[in-house]
């Protein structure tokens, strides 16, 4: 492919690619919808700029970043089921470490060779990472380990309350009062116990998740919202990553079923260790391999009928979100449909995604219905049988002279504590089989959270210019290296879409101070694409671009060094002061008004400062009078993107531009909804405060301010560039 040839790669290049393909590789399929929960996520989702991605072909190979995906899905599953006992047991070994209960750590690893030859992928080595490194002295090792205490005790009483059983009924036969009445006592207070323990266990159950939620939050967001991450996996292929569901809902739902698994397994772990011992003492070693034949044989029985949970319940997860946000579009979008009466069409459609959701969800009822009776059967039912054949063991071998009370005493009490400890070692064996299914599920939104931290982790690791920019943000020794001048300079670079298409072949042409540059062309021949280029939303691969800083140079006067304004205007939440601040925060505003425009004041006039420059700003955009109309004035605070007008909200945005004052500033069709002269006007004072413009614009009137205009030809790679005459 002729397109192909052009895509030399930079080291930079190959490296993002390699570092990329590494995560991919890790991924299992993705399966994804867009899909909200929170507003602020869906914000981020709706308002970006773009729907673009990331460059699915970097390497030199032809495949798309769909096939690439694809072909990971199918190259991911099989070592998803084999490794899955191996990333069991790691995670048994893990939880039991923490918990200090190696006995138990082995019998589990048995209990996983027969019963979960299944689907835990690779991932869950990575929950150790975020969720398991705890140690006893901070809290949540303190948590885990208050856990399995109370869960140790709480055996320890059911043993208790099993043994009093058979006793009241000795005691009843000997018809002993006082034995009767002491044990009344003890009775009650092991109920108290037993009280305490259930409602302590659920709520440090509890706490442990929401422990691990905030952990697993920041540690999504701290990666997703750096480096226009958000943007990046929104764009990573060409299907969209619901990143907004998964951090909000899907996240939520994997720690409460994390935590809930946490008593869940050390729960029949030990009441299976404890009451094996107990049944050993009162069947001796024939009864125990009675009870484990059986025990084993169900829990095959069961492996082979059981579903695979773990892929319905992502799904399901994956088909909730769809569904959220077919109404999170609705909403946004809501003036628009009305305008159109597209009421009936968007009906079909948020019925045909509800449709989807509740075939599959009627077909996992189904499908957890039917292997529920016979999970019922074979943990519950089933095993009275084996119960009353473990009696008459535990009675042909009872010595004493059944005449006397005192052996009917002892019988009936070994019979009935006997029936106990058989029941409670069934009702472990069917929670240690609930846990197949419960880890099945978890398998599911296990992959989806981390599927969603490898694609965070991958945008992070994008080399080439967009990365190197950002770095800089944090090290602005490094950023000088690669922005010591005060120029921007394209030096043949192709502009390549996501889908490989070459908008412009080997792009050279230099913007300097005080030469602006427009930049024209037909719809869709690549104008914002330069620009994307130029941000760093999209990687290049091949040419160097150079440009000033995003950093402020209070010192001389100007502030950052680039600002884009993009072709859909943006209103953050917030005041209107906020509006045209953003992205600074309020304080960061006050410091930077105070450098800019009145050095050396003392700090108590710095909101003066700041709003006196703001309606300074507001007057030149002619919006002022959005401070007299709206209550509040500076601090109102509403929705500005429904209340003001198109044309509004891009004066805003130009407001946005003049505090920020930067050296150069990227104007994409930003005014093309405000009138003539407003536009005039705007681009007069840009000139006037000697801000260098880069306009992509279709309209005459703002050609006399421009000094260079690149054309597109014709998006098939075609450019010129020539000068305009003033
Ligand atoms: N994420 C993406 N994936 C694939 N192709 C894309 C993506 N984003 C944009 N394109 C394509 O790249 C081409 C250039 O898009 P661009 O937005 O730069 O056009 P433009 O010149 O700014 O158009 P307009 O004048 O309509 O604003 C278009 O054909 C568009 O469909």
């Amino acid at each position: 492919m002729p397109s192909l040839q052009l895509l030399q790669l930079t080291e930079h290049g190959r490296s993002f690619m390699a570092s990329r393909r590494k995560a991919l590789l890790l991924a299992t399929g993705i399966v994804v919808a867009g899909g909200t929960a929170a507003y602020v996520q869906s914000r981020l989702n709706h308002k970006k700029h773009d729907s673009l991605g990331l460059y699915n072909g970097l390497n030199d190979n032809e495949e798309t970043m769909e096939k690439v995906v694809m072909n990971d899905h199918k190259l991911n599953k099989p070592p998803r089921k084999k490794g899955g006992l191996k990333s069991l047991q790691v995670l048994a070994a893990i939880l039991l470490s923490e918990m200090g209960q190696m006995g138990v750590r082995d019998l589990l690893a048995l209990v996983s060779v027969v019963v979960l030859r299944t689907a835990l992928s690779n991932r869950l080595a990575k929950v150790q990472g975020f969720l398991f490194h705890s140690t006893v002295l901070d809290k949540q090792g303190a948590q885990l380990l208050a856990v399995a205490f109370l869960v140790v005790s709480r055996t320890w009483i059911s043993d208790r309350i099993a043994s009093l059983n058979g006793t009241t009924v000795k005691f009843v036969l000997e018809q002993d009062k006082a034995a009767f009445i002491r044990l009344i006592g003890v009775s009650v207070l092991q109920s108290a116990a037993s009280s305490f323990i259930a409602p302590s266990l659920r709520h440090l159950t509890a706490r442990l998740a929401l422990g691990w939620r905030i952990r697993l939050t920041q540690h999504l967001l701290k990666n997703y919202l750096r480096n226009n991450a958000f943007y990046k996996v929104f764009n990573m292929s060409s299907k969209k990553i619901d990143a907004d569901q998964r951090i909000t809902q899907d996240l939520e739902k994997l720690t409460t079923d994390l935590s809930g698994l946490v008593t869940g397994m050390i729960k029949p772990s030990v009441d299976i260790l404890w009451f094996t011992w107990r049944m050993k003492l009162l069947t001796g070693r024939r009864g125990v391999a009675i009870l484990y034949a059986y025990m084993l044989l169900g829990l095959g029985f069961l492996r082979a009928v059981t579903p695979e949970f773990g892929d319905l319940a992502s799904r399901e997860q994956q088909l909730e979100g769809t569904f959220r946000f077919m109404h999170e579009r609705l909403r946004a979008h809501a003036e628009s449909v009305a305008f159109f009466g597209g009421g009936s069409r968007e009906k079909a459609m948020v019925e045909s995604k509800f449709k989807e959701l509740l075939d599959h969800s009627l077909s996992l009822l189904k499908k957890k219905w039917l292997f529920g009776i016979l999970d019922d059967f074979t943990t519950k039912q089933l095993p009275h049988n084996v119960t009353w054949g473990l009696s008459l063991l535990n009675a042909i071998e009872h010595k004493g002279d059944r005449a006397l009370i005192s052996t009917q005493g002892e019988l009936a009490h070994a019979l009935r504590f006997l029936a106990s400890v058989v029941s409670q070692s069934f009702l472990a064996f069917g929670d240690i089989l609930e846990l197949h299914r419960k880890f099945l599920e978890l398998s599911g939104g296990i992959n989806r959270i981390f599927e969603l931290e490898e694609l965070l982790d991958a945008a992070q690791s994008v080399v080439g210019y967009s990365a190197a920019s950002e770095a800089d943000t944090q090290s602005p020794s490094k950023w000088r290296d690669f922005n010591s001048e005060d120029v921007i300079t394209f030096s043949e670079v192709n502009i390549i879409t996501p889908a490989q298409k070459i908008l412009a072949r080997e792009l050279t042409c230099d913007i300097v101070p005080g030469k602006s540059l427009l930049v024209t062309g037909p719809n869709g021949s690549g104008k914002s694409s330069v620009f994307r280029v130029l941000r760093g939303l999209w990687p290049i691969t091949s040419g160097r671009i150079t440009k000033p800083s995003q950093h402020v140079k209070e010192d001389v006067g100007s502030g950052c060094g680039v600002f884009y304004v993009p072709q859909r205007p943006y209103t953050c939440l917030g005041t209107l002061r906020d509006q045209i601040i953003y992205p600074l925060s309020f304080e960061e505003a006050e410091l930077r008004a105070l450098k800019l425009y009145r050095e050396g004041e003392k700090s108590s006039e710095h909101t003066n400062i700041l709003d006196m420059r703001l309606r300074t700003i507001l007057e030149n955009v002619r919006l002022s009078y959005l401070l007299e109309r709206e209550e509040g004035g500076w601090d109102a605070n509403l929705n500005w993107e429904d209340t003001l007008s198109l044309g509004e909200q891009q004066r805003l945005g130009m407001a946005r531009l003049f505090f920020h004052k930067p050296k150069f500033a990227i104007l994409d069709e930003c005014t093309n909804a405000t009138s003539v002269d407003v536009e005039e006007q705007l681009y007069r004072l840009a000139k006037d405060m000697g801000i260098t413009v880069v306009t992509s614009s279709q309209r005459p009137a703002l050609i006399p301010f421009h000094a260079l205009e690149l054309r597109l030809i014709d998006g098939e790679g075609n450019w010129e560039l020539r000068s305009i005459k003033q």
